[in-house]
């Protein structure tokens, strides 16, 4: 910071910072150590026993209390005099409208999922608030200025679309360990323990290519996992088994077809895998059968009461069943208040163990090689360690570009890329920010072409997997021309409420006015002050491989949603191939795990003219890059520097 006068200037300054944890933790302190004298702080979450080895304003005693509050509590003990408010929320509550963002100067992100960093971006834009947008994974980090009109906006660009799965390669075909955790995670433990109520294209029973299962079918599935009268959790566990491992891949077995190319499934019961051992064991011995009100313990495990004790050595076949039955006895003995509403948590270790053991006895089952608790929990949780320093890097050039922000030197502002290794004996790549792209569906409002088979398609697909899952809107309204087709909200009468429920499983064109090609719909979300119109197309078919989700939007964003996105991910111990870095595997995850997350990306053909310097140092960027793994097809687009947009997920967890 230059003069007196800067300095000054600085500390009337109101500041904005959404998330306290890696990044946020180390921004707090330097933001407040560089004069900053008013800072509002968001963070949802908690603290946990895994953030402390990088998130140094927290202390084991802080373990289960809001970030926010602690994080601000921690500072003001060596900054008493700075005026600290700490908001324990997410950021996109209501409460934080445009009227919240406007009363800032610059807001500064430390967010670790694309969907929050979405909805922060769309605010800034409304509010007219600078935003400094910032990631890291492992050694790699990035700090992106934006400014309404000036500079792109954090959506500008594409974002690789998360790595989805087809459907059957999910539920009948897996080949990699990556598609039975997907399967163990998204269907077998939200079908025992998860929301019954959630609609999935997916199901635990194998399905059967070429037939379809009939509702009775369907019906008496949904009976088969639960429990009944009379029966012990380890009778009802032992089924289970039989039925997913044992059973259902008999019936998958008879599809003759799927099997001619392909190596074929061994089914697997457990009186062969574990003959003598009958009964419980570990803690779900202690008690049996139908026994209620346990007192509920969050941190129980399976492994623990099995004396299995390190998470990196890989079980036999023996112990992962050993481990399923035994998880799912702790389940209902241990998280019964769970039971009916468990999401898969990284950090939720009967969860992960649970996982693991399905994962391995399915990829058993087919021939894939099993793997440890270490490893299928990185790859169900896409977890790549942080580094604090990295982190610290970041947080400071988060404050450098918040400076120039706020002292009137925004052409000096830079977007810059931590690098693994140096780049002209750089570390800290800049790169003077890009014009807005006059293509963004985002702060262009370009219209945007919606794909889809609009006899067999629903209102529903297209809130749930298009607006929801790829355009980021979070309440949206639908218009057909000054018709209103869906909305939401609190004050929303009950009458219209079922009214728009009534629609929603409804053909697009059974619709009263059919919604089908030539059809645009205007959609709207008040609170990200977002609109985009879609004109819809009719389209027959689609690439189960290439467009599992049956639906296209396509137009200036068409390389940021569908295409194949570039795998440029940075390797960590964990990994062993691309699928591990992409999330929301199979298209049916929450937009959490989105988390997640993008990971790199390119400047594509579309901006060209957008000005970019360092294009002489293009040439060797990419050599340095290339050598640890992060550009793997640079040449098939035109594009004059590396971006990492925003970061995978979940970081470091070390506490295995
Ligand atoms: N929508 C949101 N609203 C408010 N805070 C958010 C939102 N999304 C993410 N965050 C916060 O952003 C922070 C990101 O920090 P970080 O990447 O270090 O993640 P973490 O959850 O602390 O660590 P890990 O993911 O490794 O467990 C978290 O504290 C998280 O609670
Ligand atoms: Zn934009």
């Amino acid at each position: 910071m230059g003069s007196e006068e800067d300095r000054i200037a600085i500390e009337k300054e109101k500041v904005l910072m959404v998330g306290a944890g890696g990044i946020g933790c180390e921004l707090l302190k330097t933001l407040v150590l560089t004069g900053f004298k008013h800072i509002h702080l968001i963070d949802m979450d908690t603290i946990e026993v895994s953030n402390l080895n990088r998130q140094f304003l927290f202390r084991k005693s802080h373990v289960g209390q809001s970030k926010a509050k602690v994080a601000r509590e921690a500072v003001l003990k060596f900054r008493p005099g700075v005026d600290i408010v700490a908001h324990h929320g997410n950021v996109k509550n209501t409460e934080f409208d445009i009227d919240f963002f406007k009363q800032f100067s610059v807001v500064l992100n430390g967010l670790d999922n694309l969907e929050a960093r979405r909805h922060v971006n769309r605010l800034c834009l409304a509010a007219g608030v600078p935003l400094v947008e910032s990631g890291t994974t492992g050694y790699l980090g990035q700090v992106t200025v934006h400014i309404k009109g000036k500079t792109e906006c954090y959506e500008c660009q594409p974002k690789p679309a998360p790595k989805s799965y087809p459907v059957c390669t999910i539920t009948s075909t897996p080949s990699k360990l990556i598609h039975c955790i997907v399967w163990a995670k998204e269907l077998a433990l939200a079908k025992l323990f998860g929301d019954k109520s959630q609609v999935s294209d997916l199901d635990v029973r194998t399905s059967v290519e070429g037939k379809s299962i009939t509702s009775e079918v369907e019906n008496d599935d949904v009976k088969f996992f639960e429990l009944r009268s009379g029966e012990s959790f380890r009778q009802f566990a032992a089924r289970v088994f039989d039925r997913i491992f044992g059973y259902n891949i008999e019936i998958a077995l008879q599809n003759e077809e799927t099997w001619k190319a392909r190596r074929q499934p061994d089914p697997l019961y457990l009186d062969k895998i574990l003959p003598n051992q009958q009964e419980e064991e570990g803690s779900a011995a202690e008690e049996n059968g139908n026994v209620v009100e346990i007192e509920q313990h969050p941190s129980v495990s399976a492994m623990a009461t099995l004396g299995l004790k390190n998470p990196q050595k890989i079980w036999d076949v023996q112990e992962n069943a050993r481990v399923f039955l035994e998880s799912i006895q702790l389940f209902f003995k241990r998280r019964s208040k769970d039971i009916g509403k468990l999401v898969f948590d990284k950090d939720d270790q009967l969860a992960v163990e649970f996982v693991t053991a399905a994962a391995n006895l399915r990829a058993h089952s087919f021939g894939i090689p099993m793997q440890s608790l270490f490893e299928a929990k990185g790859m169900a949780g896409n977890i790549i360690h942080a580094i604090a320093t990295t982190n610290a890097c970041i947080a400071g050039l988060i404050v450098l570009e918040a400076l120039k922000l706020l002292t009137n030197q925004t052409e000096q502002c830079r977007m810059t890329y931590c690098v693994e290794h140096p780049t002209r004996k750089m570390l800290l790549v800049p790169v003077e920010p890009a014009e807005p792209n006059s293509h963004c569906y985002v702060c262009s409002e370009t219209p945007l072409v919606l794909e889809v088979n609009t006899v067999t398609a629903t209102m529903r697909d297209v809130i749930e997997k298009v607006l929801k899952r790829k355009l980021g809107v979070d309440s949206p309204v639908i218009m057909q021309g000054s018709s209103l087709l869906y909305e939401t909200g609190d004050d929303l009468e009950d009458d219209m409420a079922a009214h728009y429920a009534s629609l929603l499983n409804k053909s697009l064109a059974s619709y009263p006015t059919p919604i089908t090609t030539g059809v645009v719909l205007t959609v709207e979300d008040y609170h990200q002050d977002f609109r985009c119109s879609l004109h819809v197309k009719h389209r027959e078919t689609f690439d189960e491989e290439t467009e599992p989700d049956g639906i296209l939007v396509t137009g200036d964003i068409a390389s940021v949603i569908n295409a194949e996105q570039p795998t440029l991910q940075p390797k960590t111990p964990a990994a062993d191939d691309e699928d591990l870095f992409n999330k929301e595997e199979n298209g049916h995850g929450d937009d959490k795990k989105d988390d997640d997350d993008d990971l790199v990306m390119f400047t594509p053909e579309t901006t060209a003219g957008t000005k970019r310097k360092l294009e002489e140092d293009e040439n060797l960027l990419k050599e340095k890059l290339k050598n640890h793994h992060l550009l793997a097809d640079f040449g098939r687009r035109s594009m004059s520097v590396v971006v990492f947009t925003s970061w995978p997920v979940h970081r470091e967890k070390d506490r295995l």
